[in-house]
C-alpha cells in the first residue's frame, strides 16, 4: 500500500482578523518547534480567511515556517464580472497549497452543489492548488443508514470529468454535518466506514493504486482527546479540524496525535 503522509488541516472558518492569524500561527510553529515536530511524518495546514492570506504568507515566508496555508473557498473562474468571488489565479500568487471546496456551510448557506463543486476543483487544479473536497451527510440521512451512497453520490458529482492525474492530488475530507461544531464526534469505526467506501470508489473510478495513495480526512468535532482514536483507522489519513484549530496548542497536540500514546 502506498505511503499516504498525513495532513492535519485546520479550518478557521470565518474567525481570526489578520493579526490575529499572525499571532496564532507563529504560536503553532513555536509549539511545534518546541516539540520538535516531523513535519515529514504529519503535514500541517491552516485553512484561513482570505483577508489574512496576505499575513500568514508574509510570515511564513520569513520565517521559514514549514506550516501549508490555504483558503475556504475559491471561485469557478479565473477572472471577470463576478462580483465577491476570489480566483485560484490570486490564490496561487499568495503560495497557497490547498482550498477547501465544497465545504457543508457552503453547499447548506450558499447553495453550493456537486456541479459547482466539481468546477471548483478543477479551477484550484488548474493553478496548481490542492482542492480538500468535502463530503458526507446530515442527520436525517444517517438516521436513514444511508450515509455511505449519499456521501458517495457527492464524491462522484464533484469528480465528474477530473483526469486521474490531478484525481491522485486530491484530498478528500469526510465531514459529516451532524458531528460539526456539535461536539458530537463520530465514532472511528463510523468515520472508518465511510473513509474506506471513499478509497473504494475512487479505485473504481481511476485505479486501486491511485486510491491508496489519496488523503481521506475525517472533520467534525476533533479535538486532542479522540484525534487518535479517529487516526487508528486505516483509511482515515488526517482531520479536518474546526473550532479545535483556533487554539495552538490543542492544535499542535492533534498534529502531535501519535505522541498521545506515550504520553509525551
Ligand atoms: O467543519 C469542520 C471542519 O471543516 C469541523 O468543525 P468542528 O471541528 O468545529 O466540528
Amino acid at each position: 500500500m502506498a505511503e499516504r503522509t498525513p495532513l492535519m488541516a485546520g479550518n478557521w472558518k470565518m474567525n481570526l482578523d489578520h493579526h490575529q492569524a499572525t499571532h496564532l500561527v507563529q504560536k503553532l510553529a513555536w509549539t511545534l518547534k518546541d516539540a520538535k515536530h516531523d513535519y515529514s511524518s504529519v503535514e500541517v495546514a491552516v485553512l484561513v480567511p482570505f483577508t489574512d492570506l496576505r499575513s500568514v504568507q508574509t510570515l511564513v515566508d520569513a520565517d521559514k515556517y514549514e506550516i501549508k496555508y490555504g483558503a475556504q473557498d475559491v471561485s469557478a473562474h479565473t477572472e471577470g464580472a463576478y462580483t465577491g468571488e476570489i480566483s485560484p489565479v490570486m490564490l496561487a500568487k499568495l503560495g497557497v497549497s490547498y482550498v477547501a471546496v465544497g465545504h457543508s456551510e457552503r453547499r447548506e448557506y450558499h447553495g453550493e452543489d456537486d456541479a459547482l463543486c466539481a468546477a471548483k476543483v478543477a479551477s484550484a487544479f488548474g493553478q496548481g492548488i490542492v482542492p480538500i473536497l468535502c463530503v458526507g451527510e446530515g442527520l436525517d440521512v444517517r438516521k436513514a443508514g444511508e450515509q455511505v451512497s449519499y456521501t458517495l453520490a457527492q464524491l462522484d458529482g464533484a469528480l465528474s470529468g477530473l483526469p486521474a492525474e490531478q484525481a491522485a492530488q486530491i484530498v478528500i475530507a469526510y465531514e459529516p454535518v451532524w458531528a460539526i461544531g456539535t461536539g458530537e464526534v463520530a465514532t472511528p469505526d463510523d468515520a472508518q466506514e465511510v473513509c474506506k467506501a471513499i478509497r473504494d470508489r475512487l479505485a473504481e473510478l481511476y485505479s486501486r493504486d491511485l486510491a491508496d495513495g489519496v488523503r481521506v480526512l475525517y472533520g467534525g468535532s476533533v479535538k486532542s482527546g479522540n484525534v487518535a482514536a479517529i487516526m487508528a483507522q486505516p483509511d482515515v489519513d488526517g482531520a479536518l479540524v474546526g473550532g479545535a484549530s483556533l487554539d495552538a496548542e490543542e492544535f499542535a497536540k492533534i498534529v502531535r496525535f501519535r505522541s498521545h500514546d506515550v504520553g509525551l
